[in-house]
């Protein structure tokens, strides 16, 4: 049998189809943090990436970019409502992220989850060599790994979940919570961002699918979770997700990104103090949060507008799912108020743009930032927190960082807060801003140690090298001129 040795299976390709206005299409990079970190992994290594194309109903021919091989897995406008924003993120989405907005649980949309499943199952099945190591992505395809299984006994699978694991009383709300633990179970080694997502998950394997698992506690990359399922012994374990760090800290050095950067301040009306908000449109990611933080500090005269702009970039996302429709409508809503309040003519207190900002152009913006407002509510990591620490080599820049976020776990020098009380947001964008130079300085040193020393290159080692005992996962990773 041909095919791929490596093939990593993920809702969306790496790149999303664009129809333009004159019916021709192109390739555009898809939204979030799964195709940022994924995409510089698999970049020549000869592999395969399966996927949807981001659109509905289009089937577009495999093609290869940077030496990688994508596949489509087609999705009908109806599979796109019911799947793809009904069941993944109108249930699952909410349900994984303590249930900030209430998630509807529909039988219809649950027979659409099963049947796109089967359908990336199927198309994994044909794209992978004899023996082949698949790895499944996210809470999308989390049937995945059993319906593989069953069609590829002779491939080593594993799983890696993006977004929290939610604990027994939230799971268990779920009608079809024992078929999504036995889902997961057909994988080699499941992998979370945090030892807790990890231990709930070894928890709900014994209480809903009955089988024998270890009680010892999780480390990070470390003393794995173990599951005995008939005779094959599943692993379960944390490997925190993390961003081509080298990379950016280089780029964020280079002339023209400084230039940009200097540009900015000035078109901002050069401003004491840069505060920087980047996301993808989401309710977990704490906006009002931080505009409602922002508002009362103004309100107090702590911050003073004539110093002070917020860049916010949002990036549109989910947006035929209800709970984004309402949200967007909020806060563009408190934008409005701040700046109806706040601003003079021609200089925004806040600025807000909802549109995705090209890479080059955001590296600018972190470089440009004195203070990273990064607030969810709920969020598996959070690379963004990662990107403005490995922009800021000149240590000049402060992280106000929400503890809810997996980032927290490692990035323990930011000034961390607890979205739900916001009086600790508006103090710890308080001490961000007026820190002085040495400890500012000091704490960006720590964390840059850590988010350099810990690139997503060595994620995906780590996570591979645990799924092949140390063997598959070198060599997934290598090119071919290394093989
Ligand atoms: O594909 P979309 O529906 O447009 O959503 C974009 C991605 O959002 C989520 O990202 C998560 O993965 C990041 C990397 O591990 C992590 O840092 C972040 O906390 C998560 O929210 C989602 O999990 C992906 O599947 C989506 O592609
Ligand atoms: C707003 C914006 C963001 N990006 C990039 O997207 C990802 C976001 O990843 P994160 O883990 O923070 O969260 P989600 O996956 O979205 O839940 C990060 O790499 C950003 O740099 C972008 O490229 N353009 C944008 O406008």
């Amino acid at each position: 049998m041909t095919g791929s040795d490596f093939v990593v299976v993920a809702n969306r390709l790496p790149v999303d189809l664009e129809t333009l206005p004159d019916g021709s299409t192109r390739w555009k990079r898809s939204p979030g943090g799964l195709v940022t970190a994924l995409e510089p992994i698999l970049r020549g290594t000869q592999g395969a990436w399966v996927g949807w194309p981001g659109v509905p109903d289009v089937e577009p021919e495999p093609l290869i970019e940077d030496g990688v091989e994508l596949h489509s897995v087609p999705l009908s406008a109806q599979e796109v409502s019911d799947y793809y924003e009904g069941f993944s993120n109108a249930t699952l989405w909410p349900l994984y992220h303590d249930v900030i907005v209430k998630p509807e649980y529909d039988r219809k949309w649950w027979s659409a989850y099963v049947e796109v499943n089967r359908r990336f199952a199927e198309a994994t099945a044909k794209v992978a060599a004899d023996r082949a190591t698949v790895w499944i992505q996210d809470y999308q395809l989390q049937l995945v790994p059993k319906m593989l299984r069953m069609l590829r006994p002779d491939l080593t699978i594993g799983f890696f979940l993006h977004i929290p694991f939610p604990p027994v009383e939230l799971f268990m709300q779920l009608p079809w919570r024992t078929e999504i633990v036995e889902g997961l179970l057909g994988a080699d080694l499941i992998g979370f961002h945090l030892p807790g997502g990890a231990q709930n998950f070894l928890y709900l394997a014994r209480r809903l699918a009955g089988q024998s698992t270890s009680r010892g506690s999780i480390g990070v990359r470390s003393k794995l979770g173990v599951v005995q399922v008939g005779f094959r012994t599943v692993r379960v374990g944390a490997f925190p997700i993390s961003i081509d760090s080298g990379q950016l800290d280089e780029a964020s050095k280079s002339k023209s990104i400084r230039d940009r950067a200097k540009q900015i301040r000035k078109d901002l009306g050069s401003p004491k103090h840069i505060m920087l908000g980047v996301d993808r449109l989401d309710y977990t990611k704490g906006i009002d949060v931080r505009l409602n933080a922002l508002r009362e500090l103004l309100d107090e005269k702590r911050v003073d507008p004539e110093e002070t702009a917020l860049v916010q970039l949002a990036t549109p996302s989910r947006e035929r799912v209800d709970s984004y429709v309402k949200m967007r409508g909020d806060i563009e809503q408190q934008v409005g108020r701040i700046n109806g309040e706040y601003a003079r003519v021609g200089h925004p207190v806040v600025h807000y743009l909802h549109r995705p900002v090209p890479r080059d152009e955001l590296i600018a913006f972190f470089v440009a930032a004195d203070v990273m407002l990064v607030t969810p509510l709920r969020d598996g990591m959070n690379l963004v927190a990662k990107e403005y620490v490995a922009c800021h080599s000149d240590l000049d820049g402060a992280l106000v960082l929400s503890e809810f976020t997996g980032a927290a776990a490692e990035l323990r020098q930011a000034y961390l807060c607890n979205p739900h009380d916001l009086d600790s947001v508006k103090d710890a964008m308080m001490s961000a801003i007026d820190q002085d130079r040495e400890t500012r300085r000091r704490l960006m040193r720590a964390l840059r140690r850590q988010v350099l020393t810990h690139d997503v290159d060595r994620w995906a080692k780590s996570f591979l090298s645990a799924l092949g005992n140390g063997e598959v996962g070198g060599s997934a990773l290598m090119s071919e001129d290394e093989r």
